[in-house]
């Protein structure tokens, strides 16, 4: 058994990657798919689809590197999460689209909670900020909206799940419905403390227990692919929710050592061990793993839009063909003109929680190109991030002197250095910025004995590069400072769109 599968099905693109003991690829299949905006501030994704190019690419992965499903010790699945998905047991069919984390159809829902006094419950169970992010409010607008839900799950004819559960079940032919505590406390109906589903959240949001997946650890043996799926029954032995994923592929397995992801969306997670730390800023508890039944915990900070404001760019505007053109782009002009891009397209997520936000692009003058624009993008991603550490450093009572990063855009040198000046600490990237796959393959490899230990693990990684602040600490702030009056500018500006549609 020389191979471990690592599926990545993000939001913008399933990934297949095969890894070898070392830890290195040794192939990756990608597939872009639709996203599906049907109202305005709503996204959805065709659940077929998701598991259709998730499936393709595996076949890809294992076809271009000739490699026999039998040499395979281990499938591990990182996923985009609280994305949620609705199927009749019976067919293995989704009866709605899945709807997407971005999606802020229920931001109605949710204030309303909040207005009858329901967010310190619900905080104190879950370790979530109430918002329209998490699966809850969605699997509830699913039975409500779609004709026949309600009866059909009561009836207990209906599955639902987060990507992880949903790969799985059809990974399985339909065998197992599982999730693991990293996906499940981003669902707003699991108890942090109790390790369970909550039956008051269940009741607080209609939700009949009959739907949920079994709640397994994040790195063990959960079932087996069937064999007609892969032309092989490979053991299925890691699931994490992609941000939990990369945190431990980027080998922050130690309390206090924190990453972010700069994929659709930024997350800065960093591990709290097995206390799951309370924030006083707005920032999410969520469960990292769970190995050996050992909870491990993290702190977390949500940007909603870090690399889609450059898919914007591509597709909105057109003034990029490629995501990667931006750098030169962006480096072609020494500053941003005085321009400043907010890129609230989906509300604000962490430490600002408004839903009613929008993007909006400031300090436009007549001397403005499109260079501005581009840099600008860059910075908005970056200032978002030093927002999330702001908060974090206060959570942490101490200051973070250096952060490990990853993710698709990470690979952008002159975001990183923005980063590294305007966060004023060490960014330091890895040699192996697939860390979300790496992740998964490693909660599975662990599993079936593919790695003895998380010791063996931690030796292979290493750091490609390391970006230190070249600014000074008042320019730094002085430039916060200016950001921080575009986003009250940005602040609650569309009520109307968060209307429950
Ligand atoms: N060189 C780059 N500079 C900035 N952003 C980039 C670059 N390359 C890719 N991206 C952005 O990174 C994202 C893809 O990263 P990835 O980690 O694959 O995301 P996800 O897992 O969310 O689908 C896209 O939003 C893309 O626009
Ligand atoms: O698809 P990604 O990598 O941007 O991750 C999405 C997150 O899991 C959403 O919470």
């Amino acid at each position: 058994m020389t191979f471990i599968l690592a599926l990545d099905q993000g939001t913008t693109s399933s990934r297949s990657i095969l890894f070898d003991r070392a830890g290195e690829a040794l192939g990756v299949a990608q597939q872009e798919f639709a996203q599906h905006f049907p109202q305005p501030g709503w996204v959805e994704h065709d659940a077929e689809v998701i598991w259709q190019t998730q499936l393709d690419t595996a076949r890809q992965v294992l076809r271009e590197t000739g490699t026999d499903p039998r040499d395979i010790a281990a499938i591990g699945i990182a996923n985009q999460r609280e994305t949620a998905v609705l199927w009749d047991r019976k067919t293995g069919q989704p009866i709605h689209h899945a709807i997407v984390w971005q999606d802020r159809r229920t931001a109605a829902f949710c204030q309303q909670l909040i207005e009858e006094g329901h967010a310190p419950t619900i905080r104190r169970k879950t370790g979530l900020v109430v918002d329209a992010y998490f699966s809850a409010s969605k699997l509830r607008w699913m039975l409500d909206r779609v004709e026949g839900a309600r009866d059909a799950a009561e009836r207990g004819e209906l599955a639902f799940g987060t990507i992880d559960s949903w790969l799985i079940y059809r990974l399985t032919g339909g065998q197992r419905h599982v999730t693991d505590p990293s996906n499940a406390s981003r669902t707003m109906l699991y108890n942090l403390h109790d390790h369970a589903w909550d039956t008051e959240l269940l009741e607080l949001f209609d939700i009949p227990a009959s739907v949920l997946p079994e709640v397994v650890d994040s790195s063990a043996v959960v079932g087996e692919s069937d064999a007609d799926v892969l032309g092989a029954a490979i053991p299925i032995a890691g699931l994490a929710g992609d941000q939990q994923a990369a945190l431990f592929g980027n080998q922050c397995v130690s309390p206090g050592e924190l990453k972010t992801t700069y994929g659709t969306g930024c997350f800065m997670l960093m591990n709290t061990g097995d206390i799951p730390v309370d924030s006083a800023h707005r920032l999410l508890t969520t469960v990292a793993w769970r190995i050996a039944g050992e909870t491990t915990y993290a702190l977390e900070g949500s940007v909603f839009i870090g690399g889609a404001v450059v898919q914007w760019l591509r597709d909105g505007l057109g003034l990029i063909v490629k995501a990667s053109e931006i750098e030169a782009l962006a480096a072609s002009v020494p500053d941003c003109g005085g321009v400043t891009l907010v890129p609230a397209f989906a509300g604000l997520g962490a430490p600002y929680w408004d839903a009613d936000a929008r993007a909006l692009i400031a300090g436009i003058t007549r001397g403005t190109t499109k260079a501005h624009f581009a840099r600008a993008a860059l910075e908005g991603i970056a200032f978002q991030v030093a927002d999330v550490m702001g908060v974090m450093e206060k959570d942490a009572g101490r200051k973070i002197e250096a952060m490990r990063v990853d993710g698709g855009a990470s690979a952008n040198n002159l975001l990183m250095q923005m980063q590294a000046n305007l966060s004023q600490c060490e960014v330091i990237r890895p040699r192996v910025t697939e860390t979300t796959a790496l992740g998964a393959a490693y909660l599975a490899g662990l599993a079936v004995g593919f790695w003895e230990s998380q010791e063996q693990i931690a030796a292979q990684w290493s750091a490609e590069r390391t970006f230190a602040a070249e600014i000074a600490e008042e320019a730094a702030e002085a430039q916060r400072a200016q950001w921080s009056r575009a986003v009250e500018r940005a602040a609650g500006w569309d009520r109307a769109a968060s209307a429950e549609g």
